[in-house]
């Protein structure tokens, strides 16, 4: 369900169609969202941003990662963005940019040590990011400072590093949300 939206996304953005294909396309996808809505749930039991096995824990929102290496100190992986994703002239858009790096990010902050929220996430943009590329996503665990964790993150195109990132993560105190 959750790749076949992601798919309809990166088509629907593509797409110019005719006035009644945009007719019976919105028909569709009204009966769908209608056909759901009578399985709403409270979040802890949705599928979405549970399932840590699929890119971006199967939110269709998040940049599909796929995640090859993971463990506390690093994070290893590739995402392509699709044209869901275009911010103009070929480029990624960018604020989808840092929607990976604080999944990766976060993902790596939470990863063997308590729960920690990201407090900043510093984006440079070194290049265009290309759509449709299989692009390199490195995260790594720098340092340690009391309740503050500082991770550094890349998204590599070839041998081109197209952004990087810098995130503070901060330990949440006990009943913090
Ligand atoms: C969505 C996931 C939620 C969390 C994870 C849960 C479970 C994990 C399980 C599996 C994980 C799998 C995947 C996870 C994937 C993605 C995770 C994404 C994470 C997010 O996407 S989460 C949403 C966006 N995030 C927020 O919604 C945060 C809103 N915010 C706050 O909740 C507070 O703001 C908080 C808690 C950050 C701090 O507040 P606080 O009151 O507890 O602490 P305080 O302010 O005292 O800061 C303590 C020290 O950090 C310094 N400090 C703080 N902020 C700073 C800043 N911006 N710049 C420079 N320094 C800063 C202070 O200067 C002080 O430093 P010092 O001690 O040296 O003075």
């Amino acid at each position: 369900m959750i790749e076949a939206l992601r798919l309809l996304q990166a088509r629907m953005t593509g797409a110019g169609p005719p006035p009644e294909t945009v007719t019976e396309t919105a028909e569709t996808l009204e009966k769908l969202a209608a056909a759901l809505e009578p399985f709403t749930v409270p979040e802890a039991a949705q599928i979405v941003g549970h399932r840590t096995d699929l890119p971006g824990r199967g939110q269709a929102m998040a940049p599909p990662v796929h995640i090859e290496e993971w463990d506390e100190e690093h994070v290893l992986g590739h995402v392509t963005f699709s044209r869901f994703y275009l911010g103009g002239n070929g480029a990624v858009h960018g604020g989808a940019i840092p929607l990976a790096f604080d999944e990766v990010m976060g993902r790596l902050a939470n990863t063997g040590r308590p729960r920690a929220r990201t407090a900043y996430l510093h984006v440079n943009y070194r290049k265009i990011t290309p759509v449709g590329s299989r692009l390199r996503v490195e995260a790594r665990f720098e340092r340690e400072e009391g309740r503050k964790r500082i991770l550094a993150g890349a998204l590599v195109d070839g041998e081109t590093v197209v952004a990087d990132a810098e995130g503070l993560f901060v330990t949440l105190k006990p009943g913090q949300p």
